[in-house]
């Protein structure tokens, strides 16, 4: 690549010297963090074939696309890679997961929901006869679908849904209809002009009772002229924060009719005659919901690292300020304040991305217990899937947000990719269930807890700690143990959980009813929610780096990594952490220090820390987190590719400048200054 008229590019000598100095190897770290050299050079094969293939090339920066470009250009990448991996046969699901992560980074595709949530939902829900008729002509794009519930008058409460499904026996067929303005279907990913089809989320009514929000397969368009069905009224909502790409969209029905086969019936069923046939647990339907809520830790993960890897990189390569009076000015990475602010982000991009692995394989066992009817496990998998998409997409939401302002005025600009990656994943605190109510869910689960334990009860692994004993003295001592580590966050969860489950009782007691005093102790409980999930990421990460098997170097940078992600934690929530007494002031000077200790011990690793991720620069897309460190270069030429470039004197200039200026030289101001 030639430079902005100053010869031959080179590697920036500032990263360059920062990869010299690692203290591990870092294709170790991205070997073990994507399970092996096997996956790794699929990953980057997958990767290779998407950034090489040229309708992938984009003919502007991302930044400058109108909203229309942006859609019209991912869908047409979208449909391209789908019939690229067909062509190519890539089937597997992690090489299909690579190859699109390489595609439309940070940028919401208009099919994402079609195969994320609209054909999963009718594997799991559907029966085999619904599954026969839909799924094929689904992979095959004949029909195109999304996942439709969210109301303008309800989101959150699912109960409190309004659009109707009544069964028709004389016809067997369901009449679905929008009965008011708040039940008009709004923000469904995908649903404004892409999708033919929907699953429905509608309350059933049958032989005139209501049995609550079911699922249905209900089409929205024809299937040859695209055009909107008769009694289908939907459109997209306009532009948002971020999301540009995808058609989030309304609907209203008016009294459409839908066959009966299209109710999803695999658990509960409405037979010819109208009877109802109830599931084994009516939150089976929420079963898509808790699926993403899982996938959600992965992905808000990769989105801090990508960030991550931005602003470390570019804090290599930024210089700013002399130390000494007439000497050269530090790399920014250099100031401890700015250590401060990443390191712990780096750590927690790692936390997460462990964590994120570990409810994934959670709920893939409990799924399976689940589809062969053991529904014991339901109440647990929601709890930690609730509660970690909400910890784990505030922490990201937040950390990114802390990466572009530690990249000063040059993290505002477009430019550095970074306010696309946070407008990309900031929503995940909102879609799949708003975070506080989400951590609300899993608070009900923790206080279930806390009386099983005041029963003497056994409680099941995720949460035996609750059981622990509070009056246990703390074990911190001046090398901060990971296993001590993990018993402090325990030691707070449990004290939180009880010091919440005991005011829900008070209020309770002093005549308050239990949804009243819940109410009333809410807050606490989303703290206890909120260090339940704390204890499990913490407990994660010790156990992973603890049975590393990874060469020694790569599992002390991995080990440091570790311990400043929990010395992190306590230093940030020192008040809950004090007040536990577990830990004493002298104690908290242990981990004061501790934490500058480790802040030294990253400084020289921070680069190969983030390049371990193994992001390509196209997936960044950011002209400050380049590989080769050539900031200036790439925002130079960002600029220039600026559209408002294109002329030297704009219209704009002799439509309104110039005329006021001959206004003001034939009035009062004088002809020349
Ligand atoms: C465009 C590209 C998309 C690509 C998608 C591909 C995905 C691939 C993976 C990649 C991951 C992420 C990438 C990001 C892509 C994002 C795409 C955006 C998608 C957005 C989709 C949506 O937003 S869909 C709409 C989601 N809506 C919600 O989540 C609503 C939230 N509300 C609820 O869940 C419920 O209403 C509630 C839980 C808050 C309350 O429910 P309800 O009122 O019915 O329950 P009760 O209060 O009566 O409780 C009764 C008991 O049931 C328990 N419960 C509740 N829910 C569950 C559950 N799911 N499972 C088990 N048990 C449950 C509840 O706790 C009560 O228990 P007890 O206390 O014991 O009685
Ligand atoms: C980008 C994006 C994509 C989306 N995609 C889809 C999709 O594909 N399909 C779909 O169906 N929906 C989709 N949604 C909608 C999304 O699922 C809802 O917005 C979400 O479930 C939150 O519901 P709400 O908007 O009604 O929020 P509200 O429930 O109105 O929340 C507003 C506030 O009220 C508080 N609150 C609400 N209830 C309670 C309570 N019980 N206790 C305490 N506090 C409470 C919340 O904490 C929040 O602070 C999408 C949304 C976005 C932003």
């Amino acid at each position: 690549m030639a430079s902005a008229g100053t010869g031959k590019m080179t590697v920036n000598p500032d990263i360059a010297k920062e990869r010299r100095n690692a203290g591990f190897h870092v294709e170790n770290l991205t070997n073990f963090i994507y399970h092996g050299p096997e996956r790794v050079r699929r990953r980057r094969y997958m990767q290779n074939i998407a950034l090489q293939d040229p309708v992938m090339k984009d003919s502007k920066p991302w930044a400058f696309r109108t909203r229309e470009e942006e859609y019209e250009l991912s869908l047409r990448k979208q449909l391209h890679v789908l019939q690229r991996q067909k062509d190519l046969g890539i089937t597997d699901e992690f090489d299909k997961f690579y190859y699109n992560e390489a595609t439309a980074p940070n940028e919401n595709n208009p099919v994402g929901l079609h195969f994320g949530m609209f054909i999963p939902t009718i594997e799991k829900h559907g029966t085999e006869e619904q599954k026969k008729k839909f799924v094929q002509p689904a992979k095959d794009l004949k029909i195109i679908g999304t996942y439709v519930q969210t109301e303008l008058g309800h989101g959150t409460f699912i109960r409190g849904l309004e659009t109707t499904a009544t069964f028709d026996p004389k016809t067997q067929e369901f009449i679905v209809d929008t009965p008011t303005l708040s039940a008009t279907k709004y923000w469904p990913g995908n649903l404004g002009k892409t999708v033919n089809y929907c699953i429905l989320m509608a309350q059933l009514y049958s032989q005139g009772k209501c049995q609550g929000p079911h699922m249905f397969l209900c089409p929205l368009r024809d299937l040859t002229t695209h055009q909107s069905l008769p009694g289908v009224e939907l459109g997209d909502i306009g532009p948002k924060f971020g999301f540009n790409a995808n058609d989030n969209g309304y609907l209203r029905l008016n009294n459409f009719r839908i066959p009966r086969i299209n109710m999803l019936m695999r658990y509960s069923k409405v037979l010819e005659d109208g009877t109802y046939v109830k599931p084994a647990n009516s939150k089976l339907s929420y079963g898509s919901m808790v699926m993403i809520r899982a996938s959600i830790v992965g992905a808000v993960s990769r989105a801090l690292a990508q960030a991550c890897v931005i602003s470390v990189r570019y804090s290599a390569v930024r210089r700013q300020t002399e130390v000494s009076p007439g000497g050269p000015e530090a790399q920014i990475l250099d100031y401890q304040t700015q250590q401060y602010k990443l390191f712990p982000l780096v750590a927690t991009a790692y936390a997460y991305h462990f964590a994120g692995q570990a409810v994934q394989s959670n709920f893939l066992n409990i799924s399976k217990e689940i589809e062969a009817g053991n529904l014991q496990q339901m109440p647990v998998l929601h709890a930690l899937s609730a509660g970690l998409k909400a910890f784990s997409s505030w922490g990201a939401s937040a950390g990114i947000e802390v990466c572009r302002m530690s990249c000063g005025g040059h993290g505002y600009s477009l430019a550095s990719g970074l306010p696309k990656i946070y407008t990309n994943i900031t929503p995940a605190c909102t879609y799949e269930g708003e975070n506080s109510v989400m951590m609300l869910q899993t608070a009900r689960y923790l206080f279930e807890c806390a009386m099983m334990v005041q029963k003497g009860q056994r409680l099941p692994d995720l949460v035996s700690y609750l059981s622990m004993d509070l009056s246990a003295k703390s074990c911190m001592t001046s090398d901060v143990a990971l296993g001590c580590l993990v018993k402090a966050y325990q030691h707070r969860a449990a004290r939180l959980t009880n010091a919440a489950t005991a005011v829900v009782q008070r209020h309770i007691n002093e005549g308050q009813k239990p949804t009243d005093a819940f109410n009333m102790a809410s807050t606490q409980l989303t703290w206890a929610a909120r260090a339940h999930c704390h204890q499990y990421v913490v407990k994660v990460f010790v156990t992973t780096v603890t049975e590393a098997n990874i060469d020694d170097r790569t599992k002390a940078a991995l080990t440091t990594l570790c311990k400043m992600y929990a010395v992190n934690g306590i230093m940030e929530n020192l008040g809950e952490f004090l007040q536990d007494q577990f830990f004493n002031t002298d104690q908290v000077d242990i981990l004061t220090r501790k934490m500058m200790t480790l802040l030294a011990d990253v400084r020289p690793d921070a680069v190969a820390l983030v390049d371990a991720f193994d992001y390509h620069d196209k997936v960044l897309d950011s002209c400050l987190g380049r590989y080769d460190g050539n900031v200036y270069y790439a925002l130079y030429e960002y600029a220039k590719s600026s559209p408002l470039n294109e002329k030297d004197v704009l219209d704009s200039f002799h439509k309104y400048i110039k005329p006021l200026r001959e206004g003001q030289a034939t009035s009062s101001l004088p002809s020349r200054l």
